[in-house]
């Protein structure tokens, strides 16, 4: 599913978010965004799911303008992740993923064993199957990261949006997410800080002060002299040992 913004704006209180932002994210691909705190991911995040309407410009789902389309069909095909989601202390694991599957019942389509089937998938895929009764509120701040992407795949999005999926994350999990999320057959825009991880992505974004100030493969992107403009580091392209592939270092500035 090709996802596509044209021109888009945000402003809040005469303050600009996002200014002009244009760009294509192709079927398939796995595209990370980058950008200093504030520079305004979560706001493009939230106008691609259709969460936030743009001050300018559209969003576009394989051609079809977003803001045409009901809340419903775009739950059917988009699903978000965002930073600091809250779930019902009550919920335990598995009715908080389950929820994923709400776009897809009506009294005409009830819950059935393929919506099980759906759930039991997304706890795997996360790691989470164990946890399917603990309640939400017992849950730490990385087992609550893994539900809600679980709760997300659960919803088998054509488009999967995550902001930051793996800030709370050990090691471990961030490398399983973010391996599940590059072998998902669907398209992913996954805002993210660590640039080596953005390193592994398809492509890259970056957004400086709301601004879309690069884009294209992550070697050609996340070059040294882009990330002192944007970052004020320095940074070293290292080959890595094991495979060659590029790894960055980085240094304060003087
Ligand atoms: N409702 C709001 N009212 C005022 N300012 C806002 C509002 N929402 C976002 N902003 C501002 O918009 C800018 C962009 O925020 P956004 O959350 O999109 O950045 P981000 O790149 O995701 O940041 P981070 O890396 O810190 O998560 C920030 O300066 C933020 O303070």
């Amino acid at each position: 599913m090709k996802l596509t913004a044209e021109h888009l704006g945000a402003r809040i209180h005469g303050r600009t978010l996002l200014d002009n932002v244009s760009l294509t994210i192709r079927p398939g691909e796995t595209f990370a965004l980058v950008g200093p705190n504030g520079s305004g991911k979560s706001t493009l995040l939230r106008l691609l799911a259709g969460l936030r309407r743009p001050t300018r410009g559209c969003v576009r789902v394989d051609g079809r303008p977003l803001a045409h389309l009901k809340r419903r069909t775009i739950a059917r095909s988009i699903a978000l992740v965002e930073q600091q989601a809250e779930t019902s202390d009550r919920l335990c694991v598995r009715d908080a993923v389950a929820l994923g599957r709400t776009p897809f019942l009506s009294p005409l389509r009830p819950w059935t064993d393929e919506d099980d089937t759906h759930v039991d998938r997304a706890l795997d895929d996360v790691d989470m199957r164990s946890f399917a009764d603990r309640l939400w509120h017992t849950l730490s701040g990385g087992e609550r990261q893994r539900v809600h992407i679980a709760r997300a795949l659960a919803q088998q999005p054509r488009i999967l949006l995550l902001d930051e999926p793996t800030n709370h994350l050990d090691i471990q999990h961030q490398l399983s997410i973010l391996s599940l999320v590059r072998r998902l057959p669907v398209t992913v825009v996954i805002a993210l800080h660590d640039l080596n991880q953005a390193m592994a992505c398809d492509r890259v974004g970056v957004l400086d002060a709301g601004r879309l100030v690069a884009l294209g493969p992550p070697e050609d992107v996340l070059t040294p002299e882009r990330l002192w403009q944007t970052f004020r580091v320095q940074a070293d392209s290292i080959g890595d040992p094991q495979d060659g592939r590029r790894i960055l270092r980085f240094r304060q500035a003087p």
